[in-house]
Order: structure tokens, then C-alpha cells, then sequence
């Protein structure tokens, strides 16, 4: 294996969901290693798959929506995971939940979840993870039916089982968050959770009692009215993934079908609604 590599410093703004989608857009023409910071991300692809032009098949840079800036430089291989073991500390929700890593301390809250994210999304560092574990926590999901779509590290999945839930699917478009989802799984001894790589295409003839979907305004506008087919009378749907400014677009669009508005969280203008069926 070749132990140089070409190391990207992308800044970029605003930032999310521009790195997110950058992330992704990087991963499928072959950079291996990702570490987020606050400007932005650093990405790594090893000098034998390097090409001069490869950043011109990369979507998101070209688009006027974002400013995506970078310099590259020639690095010798780096011990990845240890970079962002830098990056990652553990993270507690409202007192009962601890999100960490395998090589954190346990702090023996009620609900323990470990997660080893490599570069999929979902380490509850993000708002909108953090929301969607909160409004998780006030549910009973006692042997609910569950479904996590775009579920990145497996975290919702994960922690809805530990809440009770049964049995429950996780989607990911993303083969890496495929595959991360279910070593996440196994990690944390689920038993319930079925992880399946695609979109909701896969949903046809499917029913859950909750439905979470923490992904994207865009997505999810596309998406709403398949979700809300797959959802039982009294049913719950929680959705997160966008801006404050978005509601009123998204709410017009789940309002259509016999779904009430309950409670939103908001952290840093990012929002998590939470959905009622009638
Ligand atoms: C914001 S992350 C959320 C990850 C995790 N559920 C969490 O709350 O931290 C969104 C995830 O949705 C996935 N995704 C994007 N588009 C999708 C689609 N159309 N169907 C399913 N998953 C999708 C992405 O790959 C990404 O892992």
C-alpha cells in the first residue's frame, strides 16, 4: 500500500450541509479519511488514486448554493483513527445519555451508547443528532416499530432500541454508513435493527409506529409523503436536518397527509420537528 497521500484543506461555507455532501461527493471517487474542524474538513486519498483534475467531478465545489475553498499538500500516511480520536469527545444529552467512543470512559448515565464514526455522520455532535435524541428520550417506544432513515452511524437506531423499540430498519444511501451502521450496531449488542444500503425506494408495503429521518430540507421535501404512507395511525414522524426558516416549506409539505405539528426543538437554528398522525 502506498503510504503517501494528498491531503485537501477544504474551508467551506456555510458549512453544513456543504461538508456533509462534500464528504459524501469525496468518498465515491476514492478519498479514504475525513477529519471535520470548524471551518470546514480535511480530506486524505492516497498519491496512487490522485489525479491533477480529480476535484472536477466533485459536484458541490462547482455549485453557486456554497463557497468551498482549499489548498493540498503531500503527506505521508497518518494514523487516522488517532486523529479523530483527537476530535471526538464524549458528549452527554440532558443527563441521561452518553454518546462516546469505545476508548472513552463509561460515566454510567442511564442510556450508553458507543459509536466509532470513522466518517460516517452521527456522533451527536451535531445539533441535529442532539435534537433527535432528545425528542427519542420523551417517547415510549416500548416495542415500537421503528424505521432511522439516513441513519449515518446507526446512532437513532441504536438508542431507540435501547428505549425499548422493536423490530426497527436503519437506511443509509451510503455504503459507508451501511457497513459503519452495522459494526455501530453489533457494538452496542442491538438485536432489532435490520440495516439496509438505499432510499426510500425500499419502503414499498412497510409500516412503523415511528418514523425518524434526520437528512436534509431537499431529501426530505422529496421524501415526506413516502414516510407518511409508511406510517401507522397515531404514528409519530420526526424530521430534522434543516434550518429554522425551512418549517414553514416542510410543513406545508407533511401537513398533507393527516400529520399535526406537536413540538419543535431548536439549537442553533438547526430544527427538529415531531410529528403526530392523526
Ligand atoms: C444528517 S446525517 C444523519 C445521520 C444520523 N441519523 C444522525 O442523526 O446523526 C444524514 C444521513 O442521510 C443519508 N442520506 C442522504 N440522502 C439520503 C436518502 N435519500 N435516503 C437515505 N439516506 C440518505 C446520508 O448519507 C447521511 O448519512
Amino acid at each position: 500500500m502506498d503510504n503517501i497521500y494528498i491531503e485537501y484543506n477544504f474551508t467551506v461555507s456555510p458549512k453544513e450541509p456543504a461538508t456533509e455532501i462534500l464528504i459524501a461527493e469525496l468518498g465515491n471517487i476514492g478519498f479514504e479519511s475525513f477529519v471535520e474542524n470548524e471551518n470546514g474538513v480535511t480530506a486524505y486519498i492516497q498519491k496512487s488514486e490522485w489525479t491533477q483534475t480529480i476535484l472536477e467531478e466533485i459536484f458541490v465545489i462547482n455549485s453557486d448554493e456554497f463557497s468551498i475553498e482549499y489548498n493540498q499538500k503531500e503527506v505521508e500516511q497518518t494514523n487516522w483513527n488517532a486523529e479523530w480520536e483527537k476530535n471526538f469527545s464524549p458528549i452527554q444529552v440532558d443527563d441521561l445519555v452518553s454518546i462516546r467512543a469505545p476508548f472513552h470512559e463509561n460515566p454510567n448515565l442511564k442510556y450508553d451508547i458507543v459509536i466509532e464514526p470513522k466518517m460516517s455522520f452521527g456522533t451527536g455532535h451535531h445539533e441535529t443528532t442532539h435534537m433527535m435524541v432528545q425528542h427519542l428520550l420523551k417517547l415510549d417506544l416500548e416495542n415500537k416499530k421503528v424505521l432511522d432513515m439516513g441513519c449515518g452511524t446507526g446512532i437513532l437506531a441504536i438508542f431507540a432500541e435501547m428505549k425499548g423499540a422493536k423490530p426497527l430498519d436503519a437506511i443509509d444511501i451510503d455504503n459507508w454508513c451501511y457497513e459503519n451502521s452495522i459494526e455501530n450496531v453489533a457494538r452496542n449488542n442491538c438485536s432489532n435493527i435490520a440495516v439496509y444500503e438505499g432510499d426510500s425506494a425500499l419502503l414499498v408495503n412497510k409500516k412503523y409506529d415511528v418514523i425518524i429521518a434526520n437528512i436534509n430540507r431537499n431529501i426530505l421535501l422529496m421524501d415526506i409523503k413516502v414516510y407518511a404512507n409508511c406510517l401507522n395511525d397515531k404514528g409519530v414522524l420526526l424530521l430534522s436536518g434543516f434550518y429554522q426558516e425551512d418549517i414553514p416549506v416542510i410543513d406545508a409539505e407533511v401537513s398533507q397527509y393527516n400529520l399535526k405539528l406537536d413540538t419543535f426543538i431548536e439549537r442553533n437554528n438547526w430544527v427538529a420537528l415531531k410529528y403526530n398522525k392523526l
